[in-house]
């Protein structure tokens, strides 16, 4: 890769650490770390790496993708790639006896809902006390207990010191108050290289991401501060940038033709968003790209799973046919696991008594809550989940139910649902109840996700012999749980490429030749009447994350009649 550096990055690389880099999308910031990594490797002894820390198994995929791009494969070997969750489970599976005298137990998220579901109170300070008393470790609990290891023994911070003497922290703007304190931790010894882009902070609804960070860094650190905010190489010939920055600063609209927008008619959803995928990738190809990538972005699992839908059908545009597109959806196999469970636990119903049947299935739909809570903190799902618990018990005791699905649920179970023996059409049968009411739309959307997993032929062969065997799917949930575990080992290793779906938040840091970005006409909406200005800059600053994914051309769908995407209105805007 040609890389052509500025004077203000060279500097920073040059410059002796703390470091923090500062810069928009694409001003280079990753790059820069890998190659401030590259100039401090030959200086590492046998048996040292240089630690890079980042979110989530996607941020490191996509970092380690970049570090083959940058550097050698021996050099490759001394970089250790990790997530925050990985490199203090390690922490503490290494010394957490340390803390509580005992082995530390890790209690997986699975476990913990269970947990979580049978206990009464405030979960927070009972997963503290749970660590604390019993040595007993949640997901949660990982960043603070390393953070304490850490802090509280000069031999263990030594040992970690040697071992990664530099550590580059990516994204440092949403690094939480727990993470930050096993950061200050690790700084006293290590060298650190910090990346951030304060208006890339989109996880802001966790309110352990405390907006004053960089200020938390500076006042504890004082690195060197180097703003690379001028530069774009993502797309450093398209008007990409400037738009995005328009949307965010609510500033007029530049004109560009690198960023489009359409306006749909409200039943003319399906066939303008396929015409635009195929259009993209047309164009794409069109200006000399040969294989373009293109990623369509949406903010909800729920509208990303319909667009799946919208582009595996056929469609007329403008008296055209158009084709299927091939298409790749990066999802949250977690809650797909969860939502399968609740569409297996549905086909356990016949024969199964009314009390025992509702109770397990809305335990099983407060499960996939909270495992979206714990995919990604919200007040929302945690209410729904504790919703749906009420719901299991009054099912088990007789009672009424209060809530409208857990009422539509419980008709469809007295109707009598009638199972013919054929999985396929059972499956889909027993996962379109779940359209009882609006609050399982995300559940919906991420049951139809389950083919993802290349497991089906697995679920549907295991039900086959079950209904051959006993007349019904017997312990359909067992059975599915088993297949999703070995379809989602095959299914992890994947590498999406092509036309790729995904909601914005997950398509932070990665990059494709195109963007289109969409917005539903009564769900995943850019802007809502009720949002609060600070819900607006918050939309506003994850809208400037989906447009500059792009390299080359970015699409914007939208509603007839969505509010502007800036105020004042500007014209760019065409109906
Ligand atoms: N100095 C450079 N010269 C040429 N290309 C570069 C340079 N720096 C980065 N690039 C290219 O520009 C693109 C964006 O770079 P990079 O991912 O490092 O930016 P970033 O600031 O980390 O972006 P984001 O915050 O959006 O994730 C990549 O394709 C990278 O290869």
């Amino acid at each position: 890769m040609e890389v052509q550096l500025s004077k203000t990055a060279q500097e920073a690389l040059d410059r002796d650490c703390p470091v923090l880099v500062l810069g928009g999308p694409g001003s280079g910031k990753t790059t820069l770390s890998l190659l401030k990594a590259q100039e401090m490797i030959p200086a590492l002894e046998p048996g040292q790496e240089i630690l890079f820390l980042s979110f989530s198994r996607a941020a490191v995929r996509q970092v380690e993708i970049r570090c083959r791009d940058i550097l050698r494969s021996d050099e490759r070997r001394q970089i250790a790639v990790r997530t925050y969750h990985a490199f203090a489970m390690d922490i503490l599976r290494a010394h957490g006896r340390m803390l509580t005298g005992s082995v530390p137990r890790i209690v997986y998220p699975g476990e913990e809902n269970l947990a979580k579901a049978a206990f009464d109170g405030d979960w927070g300070a009972e997963a503290e006390r749970l660590a604390r008393d019993d040595g007993r470790f949640t997901f949660g609990q990982f960043a603070a207990a390393a953070a304490q290891l850490v802090a509280g023994s000069a031999s263990i911070a030594s040992l970690l010191a040697n071992k990664y003497p530099v550590i580059i922290l990516d994204e440092f703007q949403d690094t939480d108050d727990a993470q930050w304190a096993l950061v200050k931790a690790l700084s006293t010894r290590s060298k650190t290289v910090f990346m951030a882009d304060p208006d890339q902070r989109i996880f802001d609804y966790d309110a352990r991401v405390d907006p004053e960070r960089l200020n938390h860094l500076r006042t504890h650190l004082s690195p060197a501060e180097f703003d690379l905010s001028g530069e774009n190489h993502r797309s450093p010939d398209a008007g990409i940038l400037q738009y995005a920055n328009a949307v965010l600063t609510n500033r007029p609209l530049p004109e560009t033709k690198d960023v489009i927008t359409r306006a749909y008619w409200p039943n003319a959803f399906d066939s303008t968003v396929h015409a635009g995928v195929v259009w993209m990738l047309g164009s794409l190809r069109k200006a000399g790209v040969a294989h373009p990538s293109v990623v369509v972005l949406a903010r909800t699992n729920a509208l990303v799973g319909k667009l799946s839908t919208v582009l595996g059908q056929e469609h007329n545009f403008n008296g055209q046919t158009i084709k299927p597109v091939e298409h790749d959806v990066l999802w949250d196999a977690d809650l797909t696991a969860a939502a399968a469970l609740v569409v297996a636990s549905i086909l356990e119903w016949p024969g199964c008594p009314k009390e025992t049947a509702l109770g397990q299935t809305f335990d099983r739909i407060a499960d996939y809550f909270d495992a979206k809570n714990a995919a990604s903190a919200s007040n929302a799902a945690r209410q729904t989940s504790e919703r749906y618990r009420t719901a299991a018990d009054r099912a088990r005791r007789g009672e009424t139910q209060r809530l409208a699905s857990a009422k539509g649920l419980t008709a469809s179970y007295d109707n009598g649902l009638v199972l013919q023996g054929d999985p396929a059409r059972d499956w889909l049968h027993a996962r379109d109840l779940l359209a009882a009411g609006n609050d399982l739309s995300d559940l919906l959307a991420n049951a139809k996700f389950v083919r993802l997993f290349r497991a089906t032929d697995e679920i549907g062969s295991r039900l086959a012999s079950a209904w051959d065997l006993r007349g019904s799917y017997g312990r359909a949930i067992d059975l599915v749980r088993r297949a999703l575990e070995a379809g989602r080992l095959q299914s992890d290793q994947r590498d999406p490429r092509g036309c790729v779906l995904m909601t914005i938040h997950k398509a932070k840091g990665k990059e494709f030749d195109g963007v289109l970005l969409v917005e539903g006409q009564y769900q995943g909406s850019f802007f809502r009447d009720t949002d609060t200005e600070a819900q607006r800059a918050a939309s506003r600053r994850l809208l400037r994350v989906g447009i500059t994914r792009a390299r080359h051309q970015v699409a914007i769908i939208r509603p007839r009649g969505a509010p502007d995407l800036v105020t004042p209105a500007s014209s760019s805007f065409s109906n």
